[in-house]
């Protein structure tokens, strides 16, 4: 591809993300992936040039721009004031000279089309920037760039070494992997040995203190990333519950688990705003709850940067009263003395540290513990963690103590 055509192909491409975050529909990731599969000539240097250039102009879009050639537009009229940021050093072919009307290429540029994109603008970003007290170094941590970072499953694997992997301070079961290490390309990960998982992730899991021989419940598991983590702490004894009200996602938790040789699980489908009924088996049941409630995603802008395209104050809403609900839901499976860990991966104080509290003034014989984790900052009844001050992904995570 022309370089050219490459920036006529991020237009396309941003054209459909666009509309798909006005529209609910797919992800970023999923749209690019489609794209490129109906365009097999393609080659993988032009694959990993117009995504560079597609998530550049995500990330220097606060606000939704009104079309993929606006985006590309602004980002290319305004290319100067880039100059220091890591895509423009990866992507030296980006300009306005691109926009020169040839064969595949974009139309050329008229002066009323010099849009200039703000990282920081935005409803979501706004919301953002209000839980980090206006410190604009967190909201711009959270634009860059994840790590790729992996668990290490002990229950297969010994001592590991993979080229470049980083040790990560407090957890000693993972490592920080080079960018673009292709993970499931190692015999090791084929093997059950590794999983891929943010260190916040990790990080948050622990509050649950899970021990061998325990009985805990994953409420919202989706597909198991946090379910793995906890059946490994309990050295896969004991027995562990993952439910999640989402068929797709729920259902590729059972393969990861046989893969990594875990046979603690039973997965269990539940049916929204009848989840109790469900799961009456397991009231007062469980030695700890965990619920990774679903949420705004705040905390993983670096990965899902055109999420802030799709927050609106009517879905933070839902997402807050959907929380609460499940924080009900979740207490009631606890046993006398037993922990109700909350996590979300959001800065929003909406979500988290308020939703936490609410909860308490509700349930004055509940308590919140105090937590000691290999990252973080107290916030609230719990801890945030965010990318600027942990490396991590952003979340928020409280462990509270049901009464005897
Ligand atoms: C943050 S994600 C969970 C991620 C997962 N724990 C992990 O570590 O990979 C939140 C999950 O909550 C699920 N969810 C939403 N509403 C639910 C409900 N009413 N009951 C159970 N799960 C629900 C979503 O389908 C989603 O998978």
């Amino acid at each position: 591809m022309t370089p050219a055509s490459r920036a006529q192909a991020a237009i396309e491409l941003l054209d459909q993300i666009i509309a798909a975050a006005r529209e609910g529909g797919a992800a970023a990731d999923t749209l690019i992936a489609r794209y490129f599969a109906a365009r097999r000539y393609a080659g993988s240097k032009d694959r990993r040039a117009v995504r560079e250039l597609v998530y550049a102009a995500i990330r220097e879009h606060g606000e939704l721009p009104p079309s993929g050639r606006a985006a590309i537009a602004g980002l290319a009229s305004y290319v100067d004031a880039f100059a220091d940021a890591d895509w423009r050093k990866e992507l030296p072919w980006f300009s306005a000279d691109l926009f020169d009307g040839s064969a595949h290429g974009p139309a050329p540029l008229s002066a009323n089309e010099v849009w200039r994109p703000g990282q920081l603008g935005g409803w979501a970003m706004s919301q953002v920037l209000a839980a980090v007290d206006h410190d604009d170094r967190e909201a711009t941590a959270l634009l860059e760039r994840a790590p790729l970072d992996i668990r290490i499953n002990r229950q297969v694997a010994g001592s590991v070494e993979i080229s470049g992997g980083e040790a990560i301070a407090g957890l000693p079961d993972a490592l920080r992997l080079p960018s673009g290490t292709n993970v499931e390309g190692l015999d090791l990960w084929k093997a059950g040995g590794l999983e891929v998982q943010d260190a916040g992730s990790q990080i948050v899991t622990q509050a649950a203190r899970a021990q061998p021989g325990q009985r805990i419940v994953d409420l919202c598991a989706g597909a198991g990333g946090k379910t793995l983590a906890l059946a490994a702490a309990m050295e896969n004894r004991g027995a562990l519950l993952a439910t999640d009200s989402d068929r797709a996602r729920l259902s590729r938790l059972a393969p990861r688990a046989e893969r990594a040789g875990v046979s603690i699980v039973e997965t269990r489908l539940l049916d929204p705003n009848r989840e109790a009924e469900a799961l009456a088996d397991w009231q007062a049941q469980a030695d700890a709850v965990l619920i990774d409630a679903p949420c705004s995603g705040t905390g993983t802008w670096r990965r899902n940067p055109e999420a802030r395209w799709r927050l609106t104050p009517a879905r933070l809403a839902k997402l807050v009263e959907t929380q609460a609900r499940l924080l009900e839901i979740g207490a009631g499976l606890v046993r006398p003395g037993g922990a109700l860990v909350y996590i979300v991966c959001s800065l929003l104080d909406d979500e988290g540290a308020g939703q936490v509290a609410r909860f308490l003034g509700d349930h004055p014989d509940w308590s919140a513990e105090p937590l000691s984790l290999p990252a973080g900052t107290p916030h609230g009844a719990g801890l945030r963690l965010t990318p600027l001050r942990d490396d991590t992904d952003g979340f928020f995570v409280a462990r509270l103590s049901a009464p005897c």
